[in-house]
Formats: structure tokens, C-alpha cells, sequence
């Protein structure tokens, strides 16, 4: 990576020195800095590390090399997942590099389904914390304990949980920060977002999790979770203070419950640039996956019939987003192209006389049209005959032999995606919605699966098909990395029919009707940025962009963005006064204690007004 650019003018720096107010033990102990063995000797001399460490220099593929055979040694995939938070609390650059170098292998250790299990055993398996912890019942102190993450501005990206409805774990209380730490190693993984410039947040509103609530040694608020007033005041008030105290950031929402997911989401919205991952993110790549399903079935997204198994935060995510496509597409109303979405919960179909959400109103439908007061999954199937299928529901095995045959018995090419998640909750598994339909299903899954063998070539040959994995880490990373870098004061609905754009244009179906419905893992980087240029462009075109300066050509845009994404290199160290920056950050923060003096020691990177 050249330290010069072609760019007279680039927002974020993400080349050259590294300021370093820290020195000796304190440095080797911030994992920013550190880098162990690969420390130069110039460094060791002028970070005072000579006698710290071994004599030998080694480079960052010498590092690289002795930490994955000592990650390879781990026995499962929990203590993979142990064995690199670990590694990532002494040494940041060490531990990106390891995970790009591995990332097929490492991400399902670092996501999902690994680190679900991480989370429901956070209490247990605890040694330090990452991350800000609010309490609920200290609203008063929710700006007082932000302010310590940095300066106005330091932080680019916040990723934030409530804890409620964690993957499709449920509630997991306080260890649900370590979803929030997630999804950021995944926005500095697939889209280069700085990682000293983010900040994982947990809300801690107590929990409904009895388990968590017997456990002597859960380490969250111990009470039932608070809802309504309270819950919306401690709500606001962290919202207030993150934009108050970092005006450019990003908030991202994950894994809110689902009464809240979308309450929040739409109150926030039109006043803030922010993201539900849930709602949006699952919305987004799922309309990208079925996009690229109809593509090699050979039908029309205006002819789509849709069916959601799971009507909550996701799959009503998923239907206002195919909804709103059909809608533009046929340049219809949005409640005409509601009609041909169905979503199905726990009481079945939701018609006009179910119990319903706001999100889900739009979507029900008049009972009289159906022989049964509360239509099952089967039901639906056999009288709607769709192309297209999703779980949202958490419920494993409930697409059964029976309804995806009924499903693959009136369409050619049916596109299935079980989304729920870990891998444990699919509704079923690819090898047998391929078996089931003679390899003839179109299916991606949530998590990842292996590919799947059958005899579905021609004369009946074996053939292998690789399954997409439709999980919204193909996108959010893109649509974040887009927002941060124009700075975009809202995020819009064309800007999320952009990012959609930006990932069905590299779906390998389009070119091989035989290949999966999505880029897989190893295109993640060049995803982000194609979804970061779409998300931009459209963000100029909104008027919603502050940035200044952002270049009009494709290719110029994209070396744009290229060159703002941090990466896992050893940039050189430079030397400077530590009483400076402690003093800067003192007077601007007007705060003091021991997490400061940790920001101060961190990189300050370069932020042109
Ligand atoms: N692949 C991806 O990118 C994403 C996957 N998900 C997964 O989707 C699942 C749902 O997540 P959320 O929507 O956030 O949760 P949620 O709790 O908001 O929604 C789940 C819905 O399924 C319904 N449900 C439960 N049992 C059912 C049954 N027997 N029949 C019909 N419906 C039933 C619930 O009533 C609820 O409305 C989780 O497993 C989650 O991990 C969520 C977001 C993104
Ligand atoms: C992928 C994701 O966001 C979820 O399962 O909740
Ligand atoms: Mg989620």
C-alpha cells in the first residue's frame, strides 16, 4: 500500500505514520499499537521495547503463520472464537490480517453461528471488556459513560443492541454487546471501516432470560427488562448523547426486540443517519438474493408471489423491501404490490382480523378469501402457489418434505431461503430442499452450509452446488461504508434500492445460472465498495451527502472509497508527546479517568474539515 495518494483531498486518512503518545509496557499492552515481534528495532529504541521482547524481528506473515497453527491447535469452534478475542485484545492488526488471510475458514468462528454461542456463554467465558455498557438504570450517567470513547471526532461507525432478540437466540442481556463487537469486526473486515473509530454499544434494559437471571455469575443488570417509558427515555437518551458527542456518526441497530426494531427505526429515521440491520440490512440482501433467484428462473420481480414464514423483525424487513421493488418496478402503489406478499406467524396467515404490528398491516389479507380462519403454511403454499419462499421464524425443520414439494409442484425454478439463525434453526437444510426438488430449488441459507452433491446434472450426473449464504453481512458493511464516507446526513429509501442494486450487479447467477445466488466471502471487500459507490452516488443525488469533493467518475469513486478503507498492515509508528493529546482530549471531552488516557493513546487519524 503506497503512503502517497492521487487524491489532494481525502477525508479520512487511512495511510501513512500512526501517532503514538504510549510507550514500553503500556503500548506493547494497547492493541492498536502493539505488534509484538515485529516491532522494528528502531521502534524498539524509541518506544524504550528493547528487553520487553525477544530479540528476533518477525514480520507480520511470520505472525500471521505462528497464529494460525496456534488457532488451528483450539479444540472446537467456541474456543477458535475464545483463541481470537484473545488475539484481538493484544494485537488489532494481527488479528484482521489473520481473519483476511483465513476469512472462509474464520468468519462462521467470528459470526454467525460461532459467536452465538459466544454470546449465551458471555458471563462464562469473560476475561475483559470490550465495548460501552449502559445501564438503564443510570440514564443519568449514558452521555457522561459515551464521552469516554473519544473525541467529536473519533467515532465514524456505533453498532447498538438492546439485547432482545439476539440472532435467533433471543434475549441475551448484557452479552449481547459481543453482537455489537460482531458486526463491527465485520464492517473493518468486509469494508475496511476503521476499527479504532467504532464503538460497540450495549443498552442494558435488564432481561427476560431466566437463565441468565439464575446464573450467579451473569454479569447484567439482574431484573426483568424495562419496557415503555423508561425504555424509550433510555433510548433517546443515548441516541441524544451519541449524536451529540460524535455528530458524524453512524448508528447502526441490531437485534432490537420486535415490538421495538422498527418503532425505533421509523422514529429515527427521518432525523438521523441510521440503520436497523434487522429490518433493512436483511431486507436489502434478501431482495438482492430473489432478484438474482428470478434471474435464472427466467421470471419478472413485477410477477413475483411471495411467501414470509416468520412475520417479525426480519421478515417484515424482507416483504417492505420486495414490496416497495414490485411497487417501482410495476409503478403501482405500495398497497397494491403488498398483494402479492403473504406472511405467515405463529396463528398462520395474518389477515385483517389477526392481532397485528403496524409493519404488519400493510401486507394482511381479508380472511373471507380462505376456506380456514387461520390458514397454516401449507395451506398458503397449495392456494397461492409462489416462486419464492423465506424463513424468518426461527422455527427448525418447518419447511417440511410436504410443503416444498407442494411449493417446487407449481413452479419450475422455486426460490427457497431458510434465513434463520445459527445453522441449528433453518427451516431446513439445503441438501434436502435440493433433494426434495430434484436440485431444481434456488435456495441461499442464513448461515453457511457446505455445498451440497446430488444427482441433478444432466442424465441425472452428480453435481455440486455451492448455497449462497443470505445473511445481511453481504451488505451492511457496503451501506455503512457508503454513509461514513459521504457523510450522509440520512439514510434514504433509494439509497437502500441502490445497495441492493450494488450486490445483485455481482451476483455469480447472473453469469452461471448454476453458481449461487450471491458473492460469496472472498468478494466481500469489492461487494462493500460497489455497494459504498452506489450508496454514495445516490446519497449526492438525495442531497443527503456532506461531503465535499466526491469524486463524479465510477472508477475515480471506487479508488476513492478504495483508499479510505483501513487494512491490516503495520504503518510506521511516529513518536509524540503524550501530555499534548491527553491535554486536547481533556478540554474537549471535560472528562477524566483511566478510558481516556486509553483514547489518547490510540491513532488519531486525520479528519479535514
Ligand atoms: N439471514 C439474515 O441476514 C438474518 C436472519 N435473521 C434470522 O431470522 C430469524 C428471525 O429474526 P427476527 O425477525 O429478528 O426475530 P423476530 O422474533 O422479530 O421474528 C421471528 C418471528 O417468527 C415468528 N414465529 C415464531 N414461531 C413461529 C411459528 N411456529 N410459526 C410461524 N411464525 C413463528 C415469531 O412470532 C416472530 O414474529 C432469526 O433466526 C434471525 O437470526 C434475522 C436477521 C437477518
Ligand atoms: C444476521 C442477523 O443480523 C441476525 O440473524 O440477527
Ligand atoms: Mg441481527
Amino acid at each position: 500500500m503506497s503512503s502517497t495518494s492521487k487524491f489532494s483531498h481525502l477525508p479520512l486518512s487511512t495511510r501513512g505514520p500512526i501517532e503514538c503518545a504510549v510507550s514500553e509496557t503500556v503500548l506493547l499492552n494497547t492493541p492498536y499499537f502493539n505488534r509484538g515481534s515485529a516491532h522494528t528495532a528502531e521502534e524498539r529504541k524509541e518506544f524504550n521495547l528493547t528487553g520487553l521482547l525477544p530479540h528476533s524481528v518477525q514480520t507480520l506473515d511470520q505472525q500471521v503463520k505462528r497464529a494460525y497453527q496456534q488457532y488451528s491447535t483450539r479444540p472446537d469452534d467456541l474456543a477458535k472464537n475464545t483463541f481470537l478475542t484473545s488475539l484481538k485484545e493484544q494485537n488489532a492488526v494481527l488479528y484482521f490480517r489473520l481473519l483476511q488471510d483465513h476469512l472462509s475458514e474464520m468468519f462462521s468462528i467470528v459470526y454467525t453461528p460461532t459467536e452465538g454461542d459466544a454470546i449465551q456463554n458471555f458471563s462464562r467465558l469473560f476475561r475483559r471488556p470490550e465495548g460501552c455498557f449502559l445501564n438503564i438504570d443510570n440514564i443519568d450517567r449514558v452521555s457522561h459513560d459515551l464521552a469516554q470513547w473519544g473525541r467529536p471526532e473519533d467515532i465514524d461507525y456505533i453498532v447498538v443492541s438492546d439485547g432482545e432478540e439476539i440472532l435467533g437466540i433471543g434475549d441475551q442481556g448484557a452479552g449481547s454487546i459481543l453482537i455489537s463487537v460482531a458486526k463491527l469486526v465485520l464492517t473493518t473486515l468486509c469494508a475496511g471501516i476503521h476499527p479504532n473509530r467504532t464503538l460497540p454499544v450495549v443498552l442494558d434494559c435488564g432481561t427476560d432470560n431466566e437463565k441468565l437471571l439464575n446464573d450467579e455469575l451473569y454479569l447484567g443488570l439482574r431484573k426483568k427488562r424495562a419496557r415503555g417509558e423508561k425504555y424509550d427515555e433510555f433510548v433517546d437518551e443515548f441516541v441524544q448523547s451519541a449524536r451529540k458527542l460524535f455528530p458524524k456518526a453512524y448508528i447502526h441497530f441490531e437485534d432490537f426486540g420486535l415490538k421495538n426494531a422498527r418503532r425505533i427505526l421509523d422514529h429515527y429515521r427521518p432525523k438521523i443517519p441510521c440503520f436497523n440491520d434487522d429490518v433493512q440490512g436483511t431486507g436489502c440482501v434478501t431482495l438482492a438474493a430473489i432478484m438474482a433467484g428470478l434471474h435464472v428462473s427466467k421470471q419478472e420481480l413485477k410477477d413475483v408471489k411471495l411467501v414470509v414464514f416468520g412475520a417479525g423483525t426480519a421478515g417484515v424487513g424482507i416483504a417492505d423491501q420486495v414490496r416497495d421493488a414490485i411497487a417501482a418496478e410495476k409503478g403501482i402503489s405500495k398497497d397494491e404490490a403488498a398483494k402479492q406478499i403473504w406472511l405467515i406467524d405463529k396463528p398462520g396467515l395474518l389477515t385483517t382480523s389477526s392481532d397485528l404490528d403496524a409493519g404488519q398491516k400493510p401486507f394482511a389479507k381479508d380472511p373471507s378469501d380462505w376456506p380456514s380462519s387461520s390458514p397454516s403454511l401449507l395451506e398458503v403454499i397449495k392456494q397461492v402457489h409462489p416462486n419464492v419462499l423465506i424463513g424468518t421464524s426461527t422455527v427448525p425443520g418447518s419447511f417440511t418434505e410436504e410443503i416444498i414439494k407442494e411449493m417446487s409442484s407449481h413452479t419450475p425454478r422455486p426460490v427457497i431461503l431458510p434465513l434463520s439463525n445459527p445453522t441449528r434453526l433453518h427451516e431446513a437444510v439445503p441438501k434436502d430442499i435440493l433433494t426434495w426438488t430434484s436440485g431444481r430449488a434456488l435456495v441461499a441459507t442464513g448461515s453457511p452450509f457446505d455445498p451440497v452433491t446430488g444427482p441433478w446434472g444432466a442424465q441425472n450426473k452428480d453435481m455440486t452446488i455451492e448455497v449462497a449464504e443470505c445473511n445481511n453481512s453481504v451488505v451492511f458493511p457496503g451501506i455503512g461504508l457508503g454513509c461514513v464516507l459521504s457523510r450522509a446526513s440520512l439514510l434514504t429509501d433509494k439509497m437502500l434500492v441502490s445497495a441492493v442494486r450494488g450486490v445483485a450487479d455481482l451476483s455469480p447467477a447472473l453469469r452461471d445460472p448454476t453458481a449461487p445466488l450471491l458473492p460469496g466471502v472472498g468478494a466481500v471487500r469489492d461487494v462493500s465498495v460497489r455497494v459504498a459507490r452506489e450508496v454514495i452516488r445516490s446519497a449526492v443525488g438525495e442531497g443527503v451527502a456532506t461531503e465535499r469533493d466526491i469524486p463524479a467518475g465510477d472508477d475515480e469513486l471506487e479508488d476513492w472509497i478504495r483508499e479510505q478503507m483501513w487494512e491490516p498492515v503495520y504503518r510506521p509508528l511516529k513518536r509524540v508527546e503524550p501530555a499534548g493529546a491527553s491535554r486536547q482530549a481533556k478540554a474537549e471531552l471535560k472528562v477524566v479517568g483511566s478510558l481516556e488516557d486509553v483514547k489518547s493513546k490510540q491513532e488519531r487519524v486525520k479528519l479535514s474539515k
